[in-house]
């Protein structure tokens, strides 16, 4: 059981790291406590976005009044369930996913992995060994709040939300951060009557405040009670509902109970106190080319520098580029691009007004409402959000684009932060007429 590199954890960029140095001729282990592809194609990224494909065209249905004539919806989660076991997760079986990484030229070691020293790893007590290294990808878990009570209750992980068959009479979702949100939304849209809890003032703490109050007005708007500033107290489940008993202010009582309070990685359990790396951090610190240690890379969630899956993937390919002596630039993360697939969506990337601020940059900011941008005016229902810019030394630092596609509308945004494009040459373009991302020059010419 010798190899020259052990891959811990197959997720997005594990697998993609595993396969790729298979490919390229070393001797490649792969070892996996669940599922090969890991959180984003089983329990995230994509059967939570069929799941918002789905809720989103419900809500478009109910929009057509008004606009192009008559509309009835009538939601059945029946198949939403369907597509997701089918289209998305094959049932939660992963053998299409072995087979690929398999077929590679990868080993596949089922089970829990431990580092036990340089370059071994322990898998259900056998011992692997690499030549050249091991790379960590082993992603996060969901964060479970020491709230008196909640652990002996049947609470809903990421997991069980989007595994279930059918939509709950009613939910409590406790942290209103991107699944809090993006499930939140989704549920509310299939007839669940949904209470999100945030423990800080706001939804979508980590955003501009001003996505946070649109996402407030537009949950509101639908029907979902906001609970922010909400310190959760007690948590109980009397066998049928749940009640979340909440600092100043009313308890809260539904069928089901959401956790969504961020994630989290066991690094002792992990076993990398065995190369010197420190068991209690959070995350695994790299350098440019993510090495954490000698002999030893970290990727992914696991490296906290922003969990989703295409930084997993970016770091993946620097990693592999990096144990091939292939030609490679250093991570960077001064314009990471994110978006939080609520309707409207939330896409944003670098800085925020308040970091620039904090960081000691002289700060320029502008916001033009897409409600006021011709194609917005034209698009009437759910035409919800903003362009907020934030420059600084003549180039934007970060930027917010909300809106009906704001993820999309996002992209140009992220190549003039990442590119550096001076803010001078960004007014000398043509934006097409009539576009969303009009609105960016609208925001431009404001600063
Ligand atoms: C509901 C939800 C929605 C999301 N939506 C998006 C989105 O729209 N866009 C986006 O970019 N990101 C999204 N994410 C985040 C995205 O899923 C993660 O950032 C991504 O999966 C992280 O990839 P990773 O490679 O770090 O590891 P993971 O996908 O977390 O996989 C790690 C793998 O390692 C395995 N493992 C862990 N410990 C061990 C061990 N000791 N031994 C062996 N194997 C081990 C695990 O079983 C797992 O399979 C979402 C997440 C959730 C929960
Ligand atoms: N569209 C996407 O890219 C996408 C979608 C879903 C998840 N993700 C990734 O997965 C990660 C995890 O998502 P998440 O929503 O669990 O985490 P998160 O960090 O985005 O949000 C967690 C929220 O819970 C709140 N919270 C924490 N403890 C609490 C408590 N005791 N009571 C009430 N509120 C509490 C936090 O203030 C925060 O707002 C995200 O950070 C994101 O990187 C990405």
């Amino acid at each position: 059981m010798e190899f020259d590199i052990i891959v811990l954890g197959t997720g997005p960029g594990g697998e993609d790291a595993a396969g790729r140095l298979a490919e390229a001729g070393l001797q490649v282990a792969a070892v996996e406590a669940a599922l090969v592809g890991g959180e984003c194609p089983y329990w995230g990224c994509i059967p939570s976005k069929m799941m918002i494909r789905a809720a989103d065209l419900l809500t478009e249905g109910r929009r057509v009044p008004g606009l192009a004539g008559d509309s009835t919806v009538s939601p059945d989660w029946a198949q939403v369930a369907e597509r997701i076991r089918k289209e998305a997760t094959d049932g939660w079986n992963d053998q299409v996913a072995a087979d690929r990484l398999t077929g590679k030229g990868a080993r596949l070691v089922r089970g829990a992995a431990k580092i036990t020293g340089p370059g071994e790893v322990t898998v259900d007590g056998q011992v692997l060994r690499a030549r050249r290294g091991i790379v960590v990808a082993t992603g996060s878990q969901p964060a479970v709040p020491p709230i008196e009570g909640l652990r002996e209750t049947p609470y809903w992980t990421n997991h069980h939300a989007i595994e279930t068959e059918k939509a709950p009479e009613s939910l409590i979702v406790l942290g209103g951060g991107a699944i809090g949100a993006e499930l939140g939304q989704v549920f509310s849209r299939f007839g669940t009557a949904v209470t999100v809890v945030e423990g800080t003032n706001r939804l979508l703490p980590l955003e501009e405040p001003e996505a946070s109050a649109l996402i407030t007005e537009v949950f509101e708007a639908e029907g979902i009670q906001v609970r922010t500033g909400a310190r959760a107290r007690r948590v109980s489940h009397d066998g049928s509902a749940f009640t979340l008993e909440v600092e100043d202010g009313p308890a809260v009582r539904a069928e089901r109970l959401l956790v969504a309070t961020g994630r989290r990685s066991d690094l002792r359990a992990l076993g990398v106190g065995a190369v010197g790396l420190d068991e209690s951090a959070r995350s695994i610190e790299t350098d440019g080319r993510m090495r954490a240690a000698e002999g030893v890379w970290a990727l992914g969630d696991v490296t906290g520098k922003g969990a989703f899956t295409h930084m997993s993937m970016y770091q993946a390919d620097i990693v592999v580029r990096d144990i091939l002596g292939e030609p490679v630039h250093d991570a960077e993360y001064h314009a990471v691009p994110r978006v939080t697939f609520t309707d409207p969506e939330i896409g944003s990337v670098g800085l925020s007004e308040a970091q620039a601020r904090e960081q000691g940059l002289e700060v320029r900011t502008a916001l033009t409402r897409i409600p006021d941008s011709t194609r917005g005016w034209i698009h009437r229902a759910g035409n919800e959000g903003f362009v907020k810019l934030v420059a600084a030394d003549g180039v934007l630092a970060g930027a917010t684009s909300a809106g009906p596609v704001g993820g999309e509308v996002l992209s140009m945004l992220t190549l003039a932060v990442h590119a550096r494009i001076p803010v001078r040459r960004l007014r000398e373009m043509i934006y097409a007429y009539p576009t969303f991302h009009r609105a960016v020059e609208a925001a431009l010419k404001e600063l």
